[in-house]
């Protein structure tokens, strides 16, 4: 498949895959401000650029439509990616965000937002390198201006406004193979309203199964079981950032998060992030953390449902309860908030509950990648201690 683009770009290349000549670090050297280009790229002419103020409630309700009506969907067409607008503020405005990096596309005409993309900074350990990354996310074209070759100038775009900030790396996933992925990693999807995603078309009856015994395997206890079980507080960030750093620690790729950061990415947010920790009811030391962020999808032409309640599987450190535990107390609060599926990647030691926790496997691959940034060789998704939203 001819990546007409990424051959250009300062990314792994699939020819380079294996050559270990090649040193593990930036591809290319950053360049003086001075020399990065002043004035944004040419669109073509009916399309001007827009930034996007996602404190303006206008301004966020359009990135909201416009991510929700053309944005990600699954293989088969029957979901796409249904973000609160609660959840792109919260997700688009991180310590240390810049505006600038919140890029629209606007018919002239119309004025109508017609594509965006984004960058938020970021620390990311490489190995033994901590560096200043964009997590470049939500990339949308609108479904009727797709193959316009609209995605590779935002995507110049959004580079030249990282680069104009001094910074030289970025990270993003993608569920297709573009060159290079430094891991692939599959997702697990784990029931917990068997009958709605059943109804929906996201899951099927298991051959030789009835609907009830099906509802019965899936079944869960009306409370977490493990004692000092309870959600994040503000009190708790310097304790759970100490208890996550030192998680990540063994991880090749991992977010390098400091209290600040925690405060924003971790503490509870209704209908956009949870986070539970376990506090001894002994030392009163915590001693284990588990969070995910709420990602609804819109179901797509089915007639009694409209809306699949997701919670995704976001940080999570057992240092004490089993991990087993622990994430089955997750599974429990999400079916009590209503949720109807809990996924998950095979990223750091997921894949250790996974089957266990009665997950089933997803059709999809989630490929992660580093812009300006080789590494000698791809991880396991077991290396990887990074979720993108
Ligand atoms: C169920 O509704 C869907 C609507 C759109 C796409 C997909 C399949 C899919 N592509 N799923 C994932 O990428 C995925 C599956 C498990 C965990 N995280 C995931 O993606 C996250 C992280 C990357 N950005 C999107 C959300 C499912």
């Amino acid at each position: 498949k001819t990546h007409k683009f990424w051959e250009t770009q300062p990314v792994g290349q699939f020819k380079d895959i294996g050559d270990t000549s090649l040193p593990e670090g930036p591809i290319e050297p950053a360049t003086p401000l001075s020399e990065v280009k002043q004035e944004p790229y040419n669109l073509p002419s009916v399309y001007e650029w827009t930034t996007c103020d996602m404190n303006s409630d206008d301004m966020c309700s359009e990135v909201y439509n416009l991510l929700k009506n053309n944005y990600v969907e699954d293989d088969e067409n029957m979901f796409r990616f249904n973000y609160s607008k609660e959840f792109l503020r919260w997700a688009l405005r991180p310590p240390g965000y810049y505006q600038s990096w919140h890029i629209g596309v606007r018919a002239k005409t119309s004025k109508k937002l017609v594509a965006f993309i984004s960058g938020v900074p970021a620390r990311i350990r490489v190995r033994d390198e901590v560096v200043k990354m964009a997590e470049i996310n939500f990339l949308c074209v609108h479904k009727k201006l797709r193959s316009k070759r609209l995605a590779p100038v935002m995507i110049k775009e959004v580079t030249r406004r990282v680069h104009l900030e001094n910074i030289w790396q970025a990270a993003y996933t993608a569920g297709v193979v573009l060159p290079t992925p430094i891991t692939t990693c599959q997702y697990w999807h784990r029931s917990l309203n068997p009958k709605k995603l059943i109804d929906v078309g996201f899951s099927r009856l298991g051959a030789r199964m009835t609907m009830s015994r099906t509802i019965k395997l899936y079944k869960l206890p009306d409370a977490p079981i493990t004692p000092g079980f309870r959600k994040m507080e503000p009190r708790d960030v310097p304790a759970v950032t100490r208890l996550l750093r030192n998680y990540l620690s063994q991880f090749g790729v991992a977010t390098d998060f400091d209290e600040n950061d925690v405060e924003h990415w971790l503490l509870p947010r209704e209908d956009v992030v949870d986070s539970y920790l376990v506090e001894s009811p002994e030392t009163h030391d915590v001693t284990d953390f588990c969070s995910f962020y709420t990602l609804p999808s819109t179901i797509l032409g089915n007639p009694n449902y409209t809306t699949l309640k997701a919670a995704y599987s976001y940080y999570n450190v057992a240092t004490q309860t089993s991990f087993l535990q622990l994430m089955n107390d997750a599974l429990i609060v999400s079916k009590q908030k209503g949720f109807d599926v809990f996924n998950a990647l095979d990223v750091m030691h997921n894949e250790s509950f996974l089957k266990e926790l009665k997950f089933g496997p997803g059709d999809g691959q989630l490929h992660y990648y580093l812009y300006n940034y080789r590494l000698k060789s791809a991880l396991k998704p077991s290396e990887l201690g990074l979720v993108l939203l």
